[in-house]
């Protein structure tokens, strides 16, 4: 079910309102959520305190990162080694004592990352402002550097590499970002689930909860644990919030409400 973001209660609210006392399984999208969205990826570094506050919530709850970054690069720019983290988009899911989690969707199509990851290389070249980032299981094109007389040549860009393999990529949006991934059934909802499952966290013992800025991030608020007796939470600046439709039961303004919420979550 999806409802307008600016009439949506903050969480607090709407945890009171479900009332049940339950331990929150906590899932946490990185850029937007944790860290402020910034003019250059390689900036997003998560503050002190935010590091803080996962890594104290991580020790009364369980807390897993669900990002669009490559693996690698979320855990530097948190600063934290020992949470389960889901890289590109949780194609990519790790855990920091039992290693690589697996799941049906996560081998098989490296060589055609690699290979779309050189060509977009190649042509983004030619496009003053874009970004390339590579990932182990996607490449985004960023474009928030690049002037809006040019944004066309970027989306021609994304439409030809899809269109030379129309059965086997799709693309994402994001914010000022084309995610070029393959075309699979998995997306940062089946991740949740998939981690709900392998990390024993399914049951009334046991509050799914995701927080996420993002479009990719509706994947997960329309999850069943998290739709279904869960609570997805929406992070959007107010201003925005009028024209966003939105899977979330909940809203938080900005990254400082998200530390203030975790800071008092399950305590
Ligand atoms: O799923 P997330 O953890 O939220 O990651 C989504 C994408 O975030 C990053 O790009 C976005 O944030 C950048 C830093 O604030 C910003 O410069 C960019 O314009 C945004 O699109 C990241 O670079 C991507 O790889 C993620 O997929």
């Amino acid at each position: 079910m999806s409802a307008r973001a600016s009439q949506l209660p903050g969480p607090a609210e709407a945890l009171a309102d479900r009332g049940d006392g339950r331990t929150p399984a906590v899932f946490l999208d990185y850029d937007g959520v944790l860290s402020p969205i910034v003019d250059n990826p390689s900036d997003a570094v998560m503050t002190d305190e935010m590091r803080r506050i996962v890594s104290e919530l991580a020790r009364r709850a369980s807390v897993c990162v669900v990002s669009g970054r490559d693996r690698a690069v979320v855990m530097e720019l948190m600063g934290l080694d020992d949470l389960v983290v889901a890289g590109s988009h949780g194609f990519d899911i790790h855990h920091p004592t039992t290693g690589r989690i697996t799941h049906d969707a996560s081998t098989g199509f490296e060589g055609l990352v690699e290979e779309v990851t050189r060509e977009v290389t190649e042509r983004a070249e030619g496009i003053g402002g874009t970004l390339v980032e590579p990932k182990h299981a996607s490449v985004a094109l960023h474009y928030r550097g690049v002037d809006p007389s040019e944004h066309d040549r970027v989306q021609r860009l994304v439409d030809d590499v899809l269109a030379a393999h129309p059965d086997q990529l799709r693309v994402t949006p994001g914010k000022f970002v084309h995610e070029i991934q393959p075309k699979i059934d998995w997306n940062k909802g089946r991740a949740v689930e998939h981690l709900l499952d392998v990390l024993e966290l399914r049951g009334e013992k046991y509050l799914p909860v995701y927080l996420g800025d993002d479009v990719t991030d509706e994947d997960a608020f329309t999850a069943p644990s998290i739709a279904d007796g869960g609570l997805g939470v929406l992070v959007i600046d107010p201003a925005d919030a009028e024209g966003r439709e939105t899977a979330a039961a909940a809203v938080l303004p900005d990254v400082d409400a998200v530390g203030a919420f975790l800071d008092g979550l399950a305590r």
